[in-house]
Order: structure tokens, then C-alpha cells, then sequence
């Protein structure tokens, strides 16, 4: 591999877009970021600053951003999608002109696509063919990658070439890079994390406490591993950046987009005021809804996907859905360990002993 500069392309404009952009660019990569407002990108290019969604942050100047997707893809090595899963297909259709086999496609996006329940490097396969195509997750808040504090991400992918050439390009001396080939598990933890961290807002909102934001991380890690199972994924791999890494940062901090409509709503907005106070995307808010009635039409017990799907499209009051959580039916801590089937069978003999 030469030691020439990367050629990097990031695809969207928002907080983690140029996030990453800066990432490459310190990291000696030759950047290019599309945005599709233009005076957006001018200033990007005057003052090294994204004002709409990180203005507090210096973005390194060799960033360069456009508007002009041809520009920006025609001689990139390595393209990054951070585009809200609602608009990803739509923009890699815009993109596809300019994308080539050689190319490296990784989508940065922790959503799914409502149509076949499709996570977006899926959506990369199809609206290309390319192989080599990945995916980054992690605990990865914009803002704090903005400041430089230390973190971590998974790049996966089942090509070795994507694997290492991501790392090479973004691994640096504030943001390691960590390798899996699972992709569809590194994807599928990303969009499920944020379902619980609108609870986790939600909760601190209405006052609870440490206790119940740690059963929350670890019923819904539990949860998440059940929705994994059934979708013929590895459960193993939530148990890294990807997934109880994402679940504890987002769960816990107020720079989540996620937390923060869920905080919104424990402080008695509506879910419309919660998204339009927040002005960017939650991508937890149509998960929820997805992944509850694939819940539902699978068979797989999601109690907190679940309440948290009344709570936000069906008006029950969240203390109330906390209250009818908390007196569910008896259950095990550890699934792979003590089924569920058997703390309820047990219970069930004792009922029948005692009539
Ligand atoms: N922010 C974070 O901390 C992290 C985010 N992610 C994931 O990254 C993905 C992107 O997030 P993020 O950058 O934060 O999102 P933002 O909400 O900050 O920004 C979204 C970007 O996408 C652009 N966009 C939206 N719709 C379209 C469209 N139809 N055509 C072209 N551009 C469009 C927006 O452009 P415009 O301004 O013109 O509307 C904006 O540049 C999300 O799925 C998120 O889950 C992952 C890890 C961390
Ligand atoms: O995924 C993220 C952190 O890893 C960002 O979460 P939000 O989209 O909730 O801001």
C-alpha cells in the first residue's frame, strides 16, 4: 500500500459527517465533504467551522466541502455515508454515477429502513453490487470526537481490505479504530442502542435514579440479544463497542439526540415538540416503531421496545409503563445461562403445588 495521503469522501454534513471528515484530515487523509447547502459548505471552507451542527468546534482546514458531489467522489479511495437512514438510499442513488468497484463504501448511519427492514450497508450492496463495503459504530458522541476526547469505534465488514483501510485512515491518537467481521451485528447494535436511550432520557427526566438507568442498560442488552438471536445474528458481539459500549454512552449522556427526545418527553413535551426542539436527527424514534412490530410479528419478547412504543405513539404515561415493567411477568437474568421458559415453568409448579 502507498504512503500516499487517503483519499476520503464523506457523504452528509451534519455533526458526526464532519466529525469524521476532521478525523481523516488529521490523520494526513486529502478530504472531501459533500453537503447539499451550499453556503454551508462555503462556510466550512472559510472558517473551518460547520455552524449548524458542531459550531463550538475548529474542523481541520484542510477539509475541503462542496456541494458538487462529482467533485467530491470522482477520486475518493475511501467514501463515508453519514446520511440519516430516511435520506441514505436517496443519496447513494444520487451518488452512484460517481462510485466505482475499487472503491471503499462505509456507512456511518445507526438506522433501518422501514421498507424489508434493511440496515444501510444492505442498502449500499444493493444500490451498487460493490464488495468491499463496511460499517463504523461505537460510542461515538460527535461533539466529544469534536473535542478530541479519547474513543473508540468498530469497523466491520467481512473484506479484510475494508477493514484495515479504515482503520488506517481514521485510527489516530484520539480515535482507535477496532475491527469485527460482523457487520450485520456492529449495524444492527448501533440502531437498537438508541431505542433504550429515549427511555434512559425519559427516565431521568421523571427523576429515577442510577439504579434504574443501570437495569435499564442491562434489560436492554438482554433485549437487544433476544432481537439478535431471532434475526440469526451473534449476541456475542453486542458485548463490545458496538453494543454495550454504544448503549452505556448513549443512555448517559445529554449529547445524545436519542436522550435528549426522550428527556423532552419526560418533561411532558410531545413527541412532534420533542423532534422539532431538537432540530436533527433521532434515529431511536422510527426504530422503536420498526423493531416493535418486527418484535411482535417474530414472537420475540421486547418489553422495553415495547412499553417504550405505547409510551411514544399510543399516549400511555410513562411512570405508568414503568409501573406495569416492573410487575411483568417473572424472568432471568442471564438468558444464555437460565431460560425464561424455565424461571416461568418453575413458578408455575409452585402455583400448581400450592392450590
Ligand atoms: N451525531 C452523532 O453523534 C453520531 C451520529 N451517528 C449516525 O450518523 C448518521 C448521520 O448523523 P449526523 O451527522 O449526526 O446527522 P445530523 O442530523 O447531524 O445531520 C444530517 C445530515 O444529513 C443531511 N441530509 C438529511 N437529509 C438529506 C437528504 N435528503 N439529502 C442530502 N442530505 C441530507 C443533512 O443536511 P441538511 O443540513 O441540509 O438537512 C445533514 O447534513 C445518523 O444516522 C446517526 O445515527 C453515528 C454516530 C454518532
Ligand atoms: O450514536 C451515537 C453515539 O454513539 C449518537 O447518538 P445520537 O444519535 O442519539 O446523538
Amino acid at each position: 500500500m502507498s504512503d500516499d495521503p487517503m483519499r476520503v469522501a464523506v457523504l452528509g454534513g451534519g455533526s458526526f459527517g464532519t466529525a469524521l471528515a476532521s478525523i481523516a484530515a488529521d490523520n494526513g487523509g486529502e478530504v472531501c465533504q459533500w453537503l447539499r447547502d451550499p453556503e454551508l459548505a462555503a462556510q466550512i471552507n472559510r472558517e473551518h467551522r460547520n455552524g449548524r451542527y458542531l459550531p463550538d468546534y475548529a474542523i481541520n482546514p484542510t477539509v475541503k466541502a462542496s456541494s458538487n458531489m462529482q467533485d467530491v467522489l470522482e477520486r475518493a479511495e475511501l467514501v463515508l455515508v453519514a446520511i440519516p437512514s430516511n435520506a441514505f438510499r436517496d443519496v447513494v442513488r444520487q451518488a452512484r454515477p460517481w462510485l466505482h468497484a475499487d472503491q471503499i463504501l462505509v456507512s456511518t448511519t445507526k438506522g433501518i429502513q422501514e421498507d424489508g427492514f434493511k440496515l444501510m450497508s444492505r442498502i449500499l450492496e444493493e444500490e451498487t453490487g460493490f464488495i468491499h463495503i463496511g460499517v463504523i459504530s461505537g460510542p461515538n458522541l460527535a461533539t466529544e470526537i469534536a473535542q478530541k476526547q479519547l474513543t473508540a469505534t468498530v469497523v466491520a465488514s467481512d473484506d479484510p481490505l475494508t477493514r484495515t483501510r479504515v482503520q488506517k485512515a481514521l485510527g489516530c491518537d484520539y480515535f482507535r479504530v477496532y475491527a469485527s467481521n460482523d457487520r450485520y451485528g456492529v449495524e444492527l447494535g448501533g440502531a437498537l442502542k438508541n431505542i433504550y436511550a429515549i427511555a434512559a432520557g425519559i427516565a431521568a427526566a421523571l427523576g429515577m435514579g442510577e439504579n434504574t438507568r443501570s437495569m435499564l442498560m442491562t434489560r436492554a442488552l438482554a433485549e437487544m440479544g433476544r432481537f439478535a438471536v431471532d434475526q440469526g445474528a451473534n449476541p456475542m458481539t453486542f458485548l463490545g463497542l458496538a453494543g454495550v459500549g454504544d448503549l452505556i454512552v448513549t443512555c448517559s449522556s445529554p449529547l445524545s439526540r436519542n436522550y435528549r427526545v426522550g428527556h423532552a418527553l419526560g418533561q411532558g413535551k410531545s413527541l412532534d415538540e420533542a423532534v422539532e426542539a431538537l432540530g436533527q436527527v433521532a434515529e431511536g424514534v422510527n426504530t422503536v416503531r420498526l423493531v416493535r412490530d418486527k418484535a411482535r410479528e417474530d414472537n420475540v419478547y421486547m418489553p422495553l421496545a415495547e412499553g417504550l412504543y405505547q409510551v411514544l405513539f399510543e399516549g400511555v404515561p410513562a411512570r405508568e409503563m414503568a409501573r406495569m415493567l416492573m410487575l411483568g411477568e417473572q424472568s432471568s437474568d442471564v438468558e444464555f445461562l437460565l431460560s425464561r421458559e424455565d424461571v416461568q415453568q418453575a413458578h408455575r409448579r409452585v402455583e400448581t403445588r400450592n392450590e
